[in-house]
């Protein structure tokens, strides 16, 4: 089976197009004001609406949300998967798990091997992991800031949770990530733009042909 792909931060119908024909498993939109790729929930929707009948997943990319925020965007789009990239803890994660009926995604930052045994924390707890890099100091997101961390802190590592990889991956560098980390799964944002918040249709294409070619 081959290595599924997720892109994140689309704002637009047409990069949500592009991403869906070159084979995406998985569309991500961000909901924090604070990021250059954050949407509104209307406009959510209209990138969702994208996927039609195919196979692809509807992911909402959220920090720290509160239980009216995690509502509001609901009330507009429909969602597939929860993902949670802010300091949730694991009885936050059971608690919108269950508040909200969807599978929670929990993002993990990660730079170090007890940042790695700190993630088992949440394993089981959460439908799925994500393994991010950790963000610089005086970073103002957690997340989306194109840096990776050493792929290898993941070699041989067992979960019983699915888990994905992100962090600065881009076209150069994803297929050494999966064969280093082992990753059944890839997400990528930065490295698919052209600038911040701005989606390159060349680099979707390229870096999902690398991924599956
Ligand atoms: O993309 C953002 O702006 C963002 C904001 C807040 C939390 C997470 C965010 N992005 C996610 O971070 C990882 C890695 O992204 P990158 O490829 O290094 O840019 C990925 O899950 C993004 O969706």
């Amino acid at each position: 089976m081959s290595c599924k792909v997720k892109i994140c931060g689309l704002k637009n119908r047409e990069d949500a197009r592009t991403a869906i024909e070159a084979g995406a498993d998985y569309l991500g939109c961000v909901f924090f004001p604070p990021s250059p790729r954050h949407v509104e929930p209307q406009n959510a929707a209209e990138v969702f609406d994208m996927i039609g009948d195919a196979d692809v997943l509807r992911v909402g990319l959220f920090v720290d949300p509160s239980d009216d925020q995690l509502m509001e965007v609901l009330n507009h789009v429909r969602l597939d998967i929860i993902q949670l990239h802010g300091h949730e803890t694991p009885s936050r994660v059971e608690e919108v798990r269950l508040n909200f009926g969807l599978p929670v995604m929990k993002a993990l930052p990660i730079e170090t091997a007890q940042d790695v045994e700190a993630a088992r924390a949440y394993d089981k707890v959460a439908d799925r992991l994500l393994f991010d890099a950790k963000p610089p100091k005086g970073a103002t997101r957690p997340g989306g800031n194109a840096i990776a961390f050493d792929w290898n802190l993941l070699t041989d590592t067992s979960w019983d949770s699915p888990w994905m990889l992100a962090g600065g991956l881009n076209v150069e560098n994803v297929k050494d990530a999966i064969a280093q980390s082992g990753c059944k799964a890839v997400d990528v944002s930065s490295g698919v733009e052209a600038e911040k918040g701005v989606k390159s249709p060349e680099l979707i294409e390229k870096f999902i042909a690398a991924v599956k070619g």
